[in-house]
């Protein structure tokens, strides 16, 4: 594909952006190809799995179409601070930083019904004023689908070292997260892995699990496409109120099935950040090559 020529005020526009991310070492994408499938509820497990780890991380909610993420972690009443012109992130004590579209909603129970050009512009804006400071990761919680809003989305950050692709075991989701790795690929951004999420219900009584919407087929995904696994993640009665009590289950509940998994699988994007740049600069040749 050919380079788009940019016009000067979409080159400023640019060197704004890079500037406002110049202090983030590494940027994660959340990507889900449909609705859902619990891109939200990883991004936030992620995000304080890696700040758990000792980083400096972020979280940005740019899921304009249900920016759920304060709600994850208690602080969807907070006010936005304004400081030299720019948005300061909400603090989530230990350390993690948050900032969500949620918050230039009037109220929490408001849709976001702005029209595409001015929606865009918008988040370009939000995205460009944040000063998030120094930080080790920032992860992204991309609205669902690999639609136009999506891929608007995508390509207003310049830099994202990878993307995580959160599925479930269905037929459909898996199907749905072929079409994320191409997304990725048409944006130029690496796949850092597959989330297969959902994956099997531990029985709260008897601790059996049981394949509710079948398992595994996110791993044969990854390996059909050739892209990492990065792991399975059962349903787990816990995670849902730990979500809907604004404490992700990794810190409510760090012994449990998915916390695990949720640990495994950020020492998994770290390694793979961190040592794997062989694997990232493959993935990356691999979506130009799609591309040409
Ligand atoms: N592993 C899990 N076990 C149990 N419930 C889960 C799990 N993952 C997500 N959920 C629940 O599924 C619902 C949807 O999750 P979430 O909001 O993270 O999905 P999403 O893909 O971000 O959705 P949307 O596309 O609408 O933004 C939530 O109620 C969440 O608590």
């Amino acid at each position: 594909m050919a380079a788009p020529v940019l016009s000067a005020e979409q080159i400023e526009e640019e060197t704004r952006l890079r500037e406002t991310l110049a202090n983030i070492k590494h940027v994660i994408i959340v990507l889900s190809g449909k609705g859902g499938v619990g891109k939200s509820t990883v991004s936030s497990n992620l995000a304080e799995a890696l700040s758990m780890s000792g980083f400096q991380v972020g979280i940005m909610d740019l899921d304009i179409t249900g920016p759920n993420i304060p709600k994850m972690f208690h602080v969807e009443d907070e006010k936005l601070l304004v400081e030299n012109d720019k948005l300061i992130p909400v603090q989530v004590p230990p350390s993690l930083k948050l900032m969500s579209m949620a918050f230039l909603l009037p109220s929490k129970d408001d849709a976001v019904m702005w029209r595409g050009p001015v929606k865009m512009g918008a988040v370009r804006q939000f995205i460009e004023d944040v000063n998030w400071g120094s930080l080790d990761y920032l992860v992204i919680d991309m609205p669902p689908g690999t639609g136009d809003e999506a891929l608007s989305i995508v390509q207003l950050i310049p830099k994202a070292d990878g993307a995580v692709i959160v599925t479930t075991p269905q037929d459909v989701a898996l199907l749905d997260s072929r079409k994320s790795v191409t997304f990725a690929a048409q944006t130029g951004i690496p796949v850092i892995g597959i989330v297969e999420n959902m994956s099997g219900f531990v029985c709260p009584h008897c601790g059996e699990t049981i394949d509710i919407f079948k398992s595994g087929g996110g791993e044969a995904t990854a390996k059909d496409i050739g892209v990492q696994f990065l792991g399975k993640v059962p349903l787990e009665p816990g995670v849902v109120a730990s979500g809907d009590n604004g404490m992700p289950i990794v810190v409510a509940n760090p012994e449990s099935a998915s916390a695990k998994a949720f640990q495994k699988i950020a020492e998994k994007v770290i390694k793979t950040i961190e040592n794997e740049q062989k694997y990232l600069e493959e993935q990356r040749k691999k979506a130009q090559e799609k591309n040409q």
